[in-house]
């Protein structure tokens, strides 16, 4: 286990433009801002590069991650301002067919630390006719991704993924202290589950959780929830933004997380039940005790 420590964490809320270009302006500006507040780790939301209006357009404009112009200014910047950047998502070019939702986590020199491919595709059709096929366009990662910072260790998802608790508690046994869900929630989705899912995340697993959020009413008519929050390992709310733009901290201390697993060990009491059918007869017991 590493040490206590403390650091300032920076959730960088976007209103990314259809284009990458103004997309990175921005993104680059908020970055800076807080660097400027003290802030030693910063997280932009999913899709920080663009959200376009349609395949067509999006295809358009996808650059591999070896020539991605957002990817090596983020890079160099994180050099610059020698903070741990992580940028929630780009979408990139996978294949001829495909796109890819890929988050970055990079050093405070510059150096890729480590890359996640989002799992779970939002594939949705709302009441009121808002419809997402998210795997129409982008491949879907397979495995889940950690990586150390000074401070602890980080588990990497976007978005979506938040609806999936058992990707947070492998993330969680695997050794993370913090869990990250940069995301593009949907304002109806968000008023109606946003809050609940993050608190129960960190409360379940005994983690803060970072999440840096899309906000407003993009250039596409897409309109996305906003309120990136940071959820400490008790499930308190330390720092939320609205639905504008712009920057919000917290201070992370890091003991938070070995008081809050004290109280309440449930990482340590692991999945104990079967699951019986009486009506199919005791061979239909399904035996999953012991795993997590
Ligand atoms: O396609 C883009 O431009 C950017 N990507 C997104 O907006 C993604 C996939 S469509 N959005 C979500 O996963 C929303 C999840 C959500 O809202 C929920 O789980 O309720």
């Amino acid at each position: 286990m590493a040490e206590h420590t403390t650091f300032t964490a920076a959730m960088v809320q976007m209103r990314t433009s259809l284009l990458p270009e103004p997309s990175l302006e921005q993104g680059m500006r908020l970055i800076r801002e807080a660097a400027a507040q003290g802030a030693n780790y910063v997280q932009t939301p999913e899709v920080s590069n663009m959200m376009q209006l349609n395949r067509k357009a999006l295809f358009e404009h996808l650059a591999s991650e070896e020539d991605d112009k957002s990817l090596q200014a983020y890079r160099a910047l994180a050099a610059e301002l020698k903070i741990h950047l992580h940028i929630g998502s780009l979408a990139l070019r996978y294949s001829p067919e495909k796109a890819v939702n890929r988050s970055f986590l990079i050093g405070p020199e510059g150096n890729l630390l480590a890359s996640y491919d989002k799992i779970h595709m939002f594939d949705i059709d709302l009441p009121g006719g808002e419809s997402y096929r998210e795997s129409a366009n982008y491949q879907p990662g397979e495995t889940a991704v950690i990586s150390d910072l000074p401070w602890g260790r980080i588990g990497l998802t976007i978005c979506y993924d938040v609806r999936f608790p058992a990707l947070y508690r492998a993330l969680a046994e695997a050794g993370a202290w913090f869990l990250t869900v940069p995301s593009a929630f949907t304002r109806k989705t968000g008023e109606a589950h946003w809050h609940t899912l993050l608190r129960a995340r960190a409360i379940e697993t005994g983690c803060f959780v970072f999440a840096a959020a899309q906000a407003g009413l993009h250039e596409n008519k897409r309109e996305t929830f906003g309120h990136s929050l940071i959820v400490d390992p008790w499930g308190e709310i330390i720092a939320e933004g609205g639905v504008e733009p712009g920057v919000f901290l917290a201070e992370i201390d890091t003991a938070k997380v070995e008081t809050a697993r004290k109280t309440i060990p449930s990482l340590q009491h692991g999945r104990r039940f079967g699951i019986a059918d009486p009506k199919a007869g005791p061979e239909h017991l399904h035996l999953v005790r012991g795993s997590a």
